[in-house]
């Protein structure tokens, strides 16, 4: 893929969608950063990103007075911004979007609550997938492409293919991605959209459910929720990360269920990320987990050592940059709760071999990143744990793993279970192997049966926040 900005991009038609939306996610942020918040969001935060032709973009805005004081007040400036973000735009073209759709509709007071024209020139659509204000700019770097594929990933990546390529296929509507922090699920969401919105075939909405929520308090409001749901009910694919954060939002939840209903009765494809599974994610309405668990649900498994060595590598080539194997052997095996920690790791060591111009080795490495190191250095582990609660207890190690069912010896077992889940970062069926080959089933059960137990019994409690402060040193 041609990295944004890139000297290749040197005329407009080699600017792709996605490229285009990246650089004006940029503009923007610089300006916000430039005229701070209050600023950007009385005048600014209503622009559109319009067509490019020739060397000319076009931003919309949602009247005539508010294209007119931003010409004014921000004209120079966001032509200068564009100018040095992406050289093939030479001019910035204020127009007035028709029919004002974007932003006046949730406009109350200010500039905001000016009228759309019926005489503004016709604009051509933002994007062509970019159908009102609920598609965000998909970030350009996380694509199919860039997405490492290992044994903990394979079939989340299968599922979120199938549906880039054919979305609303039998079994994968809705397509349910989840898994712990930082294992890829926005990732693929994003390389579905980037997929489904490169030609223009389809319009897709990705959002997270936290600023789902927040659009449709805004909404009920400035007394729009019919547009909303409208603007929300004409995509094709809607996507919204972190389901979770709706537990416990009860009407948010319920408008995200008609939703829902309407999109997939109407044929469109819902793509949804949580942290557990929809059965897992109690706190959601039980009708709600059930029709997200009616498509194809889809679990990233945690990291391998592979696929963290592949994951690293392919992020070192990428870069430009040599990193030596034993480095990334280093790293991967320090490195092993999630991919944002690791890439984060990687990223700081680049920066300062680009910086101080000193090729990466292992010294420098642990120098570079003692504070991380030290950081993991302090992670339990699931043999910790099995060893201080065997203690605790009186039991044998062994009978951690043991197939024996007597309850001195299974209750113990459970809380051990119930530790791991909460003080590491495995998945349930590693945690399960550790326990001599276990289901990943009896390890939830052992972890909602601790924390129901933990609720009726005091001292049992206790007993069990003591050795998690003892693990947790
Ligand atoms: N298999 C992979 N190949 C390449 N990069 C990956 C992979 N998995 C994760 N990443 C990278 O790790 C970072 C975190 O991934 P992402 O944001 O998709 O995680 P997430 O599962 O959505 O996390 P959260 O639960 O915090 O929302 C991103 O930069 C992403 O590109």
């Amino acid at each position: 893929m041609t990295p944004i900005g890139s000297p290749d991009a040197s005329d407009s038609a080699a600017l792709s969608t996605v490229q285009l939306n990246a650089h004006w996610v940029r503009v923007r942020d610089r300006l916000r950063a430039e005229v701070g918040d209050v600023e950007y969001s009385t005048w600014l935060k209503q622009i559109v990103l319009g067509p490019l032709e020739e060397d000319e973009i076009a931003l919309l805005l949602p009247s005539r007075f508010l294209r007119d004081w931003v010409r004014g007040q921000y004209g120079d400036r966001l032509q200068n911004l564009w100018q040095t973000e992406c050289p093939v735009v030479r001019r910035v073209e204020l127009q007035v979007q028709r029919g004002g759709t974007t932003a006046a509709s949730s406009a109350t007071s200010g500039p905001e609550a000016a009228q759309p024209e019926e005489d503004a020139p016709p604009a051509t659509p933002a994007t062509p997938e970019v159908r009102n204000d609920l598609a965000v700019p998909l970030d350009p770097r996380f694509t199919f492409d860039t997405f490492v594929v290992g044994k903990p990933n394979e079939f989340a990546y299968a599922c979120a293919r199938r549906v880039a390529e054919k979305p609303s296929s039998a079994g994968f509507n809705p397509l349910f991605l989840y898994g712990g922090v930082g294992l890829g699920k926005t990732h693929l969401m994003h390389a579905i959209g980037s997929e489904l919105t490169r030609d223009g075939r389809v319009s897709v909405a990705y959002m997270s459910a936290e600023k789902f929520m927040y659009r449709f308090i805004a909404a009920i409001r400035s007394q729009s929720t019919m547009e909303f749901k409208e603007q929300l009910r004409s995509v094709d694919v809607l996507m919204i990360d972190d389901l979770q954060f709706l537990i416990g939002k009860d009407n948010t939840q319920e408008e995200f269920f008609h939703t829902f209903n309407a999109l997939v009765d109407a044929g469109r494809q819902i793509v949804v990320s949580a942290d557990k599974s929809p059965s897992d994610l109690s706190g959601l309405e039980d009708r709600l987990r059930t029709r997200l668990g009616c498509g194809m649900v889809a679990d990233i498994h945690a990291t391998t050592f592979e696929l963290r060595i592949s994951i690293l590598e392919a992020k070192a080539n990428a870069s430009h940059v040599s990193v030596p194997t034993k480095v990334l052997e280093f790293l991967a095996h320090k490195i092993t709760s999630n991919v944002r920690e690791l890439e984060g790791a990687l990223n700081r060591l680049i920066a300062h071999a680009n910086l101080f111009g000193r090729p990466i080795t292992l010294e420098n490495t642990q120098e570079v990143l003692h504070d991380i190191l030290k950081a993991h250095d302090r992670r339990v582990t699931i043999e910790e744990i099995q060893r201080k609660v065997a203690e605790h207890w009186n039991i044998r190690l062994t009978d951690m793993s043991s197939a024996r069912r007597a309850r001195a010896v299974a209750r113990p077992r459970q809380v051990a279970m119930y530790l791991a889940k909460q003080l590491t970062s495995r998945s349930l069926p590693e945690i399960g192997r550790k326990f001599g080959n276990r289901d990943h089933t009896t390890v939830m059960h052992a972890v909602s049966r601790v924390t129901e137990l933990m609720e009726q019994d005091v001292s049992f409690a206790e007993d069990v926040e003591l050795l998690r402060r003892m693990l947790e040193g």
